[in-house]
């Protein structure tokens, strides 16, 4: 889902705004269309932002809290690469709504799944489509993140929330534990001691909570968490992308591997930087005391 000729700015899904609406934001400009959107069921996606330059992804099962069904599930891994391939964006938004961001898996989806079911399935593989995007993502978080929920959230690069969120992984409830990463994610973000009374309790955490464990990075009041969220995908998307996306494998690889090897890798990133158009135009527009115009290369 590249660039589509003069069509380059997506709103993709056919929930995003009535017919309407939609007619008098096009005649602005404010928003276009690529000509054959996917039809979305159970997200809606739109590009936001004054330069038209974030993709914004919103969960969208309203009645379920935005229970993470396998639809919605592939209908996010295809938004989250079509916004990945798109070059006219610099950043992801993922969001719910004030309610829910997401309570979780689909409890009445798995509810008669089996071990076998699961193996021959890969159940819950498809999430991975989100952690393998290139480009930073950011969880805007309002309402609950419980479960497959604070397990999303934990896939984003970026945890901004709402001042009502709740965190949670309580699969210990229903009889079961965290399957799409909550086991092995959140002792990193917050430490063993805290994951282990969060998964093992199955108790909620407000956002302030989170926020001083280090899961989240702010907490702003509800009606502004958007608007926050979007400034921050901007102010990353004044950057070059083709860095932005080098400093995030870097970030990654902390997660990955032990101090010694990650240290290496930041090196060869680092030196890698000094093949692209963009750090040498970076340090000559400080030098010519200029804004950079970054090319993506
Ligand atoms: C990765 C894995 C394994 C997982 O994520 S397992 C799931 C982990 N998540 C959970 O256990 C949370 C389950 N949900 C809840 O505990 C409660 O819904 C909350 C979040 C506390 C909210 O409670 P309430 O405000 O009373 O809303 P409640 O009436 O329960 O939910 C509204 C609707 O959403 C549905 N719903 C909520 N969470 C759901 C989920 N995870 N899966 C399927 N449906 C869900 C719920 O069944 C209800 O539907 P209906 O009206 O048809 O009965």
């Amino acid at each position: 889902m590249a660039s589509v000729g003069a069509v380059t700015r997506i709103l993709l899904g056919k929930n995003v705004l009535n017919t309407s609406r939609v007619a008098a934001l096009s005649n602005t400009g404010l928003v276009k269309f690529y000509s054959a959107a996917p039809s979305y069921e159970n997200i809606k996606t739109k590009v936001v932002g004054s330069k038209k330059n974030v993709g914004l992804i919103q969960l969208y099962r309203p009645k379920a809290l935005n229970a993470l069904c396998k639809p919605l599930f592939q209908e996010l891994g295809q938004a989250v690469k079509a916004f990945d391939a798109d070059d006219s964006i610099s950043a992801i938004i993922i969001t719910g709504n004030e309610k829910a961001f997401a309570a979780g898996a689909d409890i009445k989806e798995m509810q008669n799944n089996s071990y076998s079911t699961n193996q021959k399935a890969g159940f819950l593989q498809e999430w991975e489509d989100v952690s393998n995007c290139g480009k930073p993502i950011i969880a805007a978080v309002n309402g609950f993140a419980l479960g497959g929920g604070c397990e999303l959230a934990m896939l984003c690069d970026i945890i901004y929330a709402g001042e009502k969120a709740k965190f949670g992984q309580p699969e210990i409830n229903i009889g079961t534990i965290p399957g799409a990463g909550g086991t092995q994610r959140l002792p990193r973000y917050v430490g063993k001691s805290k994951a282990m009374e969060i998964v093992l309790t199955g108790n909620f955490i407000d956002a302030h909570e989170a926020e001083k464990m280090g899961l989240v990075s702010r907490v702003f009041p509800v009606d502004k968490l958007l608007e926050e969220t979007i400034k921050l995908a901007e102010r990353i998307g004044t950057h070059s992308p083709l860095i932005v996306k080098m400093a995030k494998q870097a970030v990654n690889q902390a997660y990955e591997t032990n101090l010694k090897a990650g240290l290496q890798y930041e090196k060869s990133i680092f030196y890698g930087t000094f093949a692209t158009a963009d750090r040498k135009e970076g340090m000559t527009a400080f030098i010519e005391k200029r804004p950079p115009n970054f090319k993506n290369e």
